[in-house]
């Protein structure tokens, strides 16, 4: 399949700027599109310097616009779907994250069909297997355990019903007598330079003279280095172009985890921001029983206040189970099928992200400088 080309949605988020980075470093790939709602102006003056290695092509409109994405995939020979909403605090109304999750998925799907492209990737989330319950211990998980998560919260579940959408999408025969190829990517918690997470904790810890938050002390999670995540991204585009791989990477999901040492959420933000002086919050907090049932009360709150006001809780039992379970994955089926390696140690990516943080405080002190002038 020489000379071929690739849409990536979601290309002017966290992780798709980094597929988009790692693409243009792909032999044989003519061109890439890249794909989103709207693009900050130093992304495309970045994007537009890579434009000499391989043709980069913005495109900037909503994937729940169909008459858009059918363009978008009309002569593509593969789509990444990375474009999502994220809201695990429930900032967002729930028919938004539905419509763009599950309605904008669906769109991708049929307008490849239409358009028979033969490959499509979709970026899932750990958050389709659970955690369910904060008593539950999952380590080093594996493909073939049946988890599925049941809370009806709308990210994971949108996320879940997507995925599904995509695996069942698998074997669709195209417009062309071709045959659709899919496959689902399930990172853990992705952190790394530009993560909008961690830039709140971040944020949060410099308002309050260097303490990060101290409240998810019993998570035991095993997240993943942007890098390698988007890393994942390539190999399993690779592997469905490759005729002899691409009937068995066809309609699996993957884990996708690094060798970045399971901990806590809160010991993660600790060790990638110490060098700039944060500290963990020493106080106690409170125990998570009862702040599973506090969050279940202020759901109710919310719940009655919704014919007169929009009240969204600070935390619900969702948020508290994700915050404090032990909850890790094996990467070793992307290993076997994908040929996944990291392409960054613990060590290094720690180095990239403390960095990164370093700058963001760098900034906030001349901000604060400038002003007190
Ligand atoms: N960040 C994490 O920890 C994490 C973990 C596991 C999986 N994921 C998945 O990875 C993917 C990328 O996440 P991210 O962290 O880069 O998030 P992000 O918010 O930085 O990127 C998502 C991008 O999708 C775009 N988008 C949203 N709605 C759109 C629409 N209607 N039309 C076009 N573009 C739209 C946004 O503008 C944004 O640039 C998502 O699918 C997410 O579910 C993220």
């Amino acid at each position: 399949m020489a000379g071929w080309s690739c849409l990536v949605t979601g290309a002017g988020g966290f992780l798709g700027q980094r597929i988009i980075r790692l693409l243009v470093e792909e032999r044989e790939l003519q061109e890439i599109r890249a794909l989103d709602k709207a693009f900050r102006p130093e992304l495309q003056e970045e994007f537009s310097k890579l434009q000499s290695q391989s043709k980069l092509t913005l495109l900037e409109g909503d994937i729940l616009d169909e008459q858009f994405m059918k363009r978008a995939c009309q002569g593509t020979s593969a789509v990444i779907h990375a474009a999502s909403v994220i809201d695990v605090f429930n900032a967002i109304p729930r028919e938004t994250i539905m419509d763009v999750n599950v309605k904008g998925t669906q769109i991708l799907l049929e307008a490849c069909a239409q358009a028979s492209v033969p490959i499509f990737i979709y970026t899932s989330t750990i958050e389709v297997a659970g955690p369910n319950s904060y008593r539950e211990v999952i380590r080093d998980a594996s493909e073939d355990q049946p988890l599925e998560s049941t809370w009806s919260a709308p990210y994971p579940h949108s996320k879940k019903l997507a995925e599904e959408a995509v695996l069942a999408a698998n074997g669709w025969a195209l417009r062309n007598g071709g045959i659709l190829s899919t496959c689902a990517l399930r990172p853990m918690y992705i952190y790394g330079e530009g993560s909008p997470f961690l830039r709140g904790f971040v944020d949060q810890a410099l308002r309050n003279h260097g303490t990060l938050p101290h409240n998810s002390k019993l998570s035991v999670v095993n997240p993943v280095y942007v890098g390698n995540a988007a890393w994942a991204h390539v190999l399993a585009l690779r592997a469905l172009r490759d005729p002899e791989r691409a009937a068995s990477v066809g309609g699996q999901f993957y884990y996708i985890a690094d060798d970045t040492p399971p901990q806590s959420y809160d010991q993660l933000n600790y060790a990638l921001g110490r060098e700039w002086g944060f500290h963990l919050d020493a106080r106690r907090g409170l125990p998570v029983l009862l702040q599973y049932w506090l969050g279940f009360l202020l759901e109710m709150v919310s719940l009655l206040l919704r014919p007169v006001c929009r009240y969204r809780p600070p935390f619900n039992r969702h948020t508290v189970t994700l915050l404090n379970s032990v909850f890790t994955f094996s990467y070793k089926k992307a290993q076997r099928d994908l040929g996944y390696k990291p392409l960054f140690s613990w060590e290094q990516a720690q180095q990239n992200t403390a960095a990164w943080i370093g700058a963001l405080v760098k900034r906030h002190r001349e901000a604060g400088r400038a002003k007190a002038r």
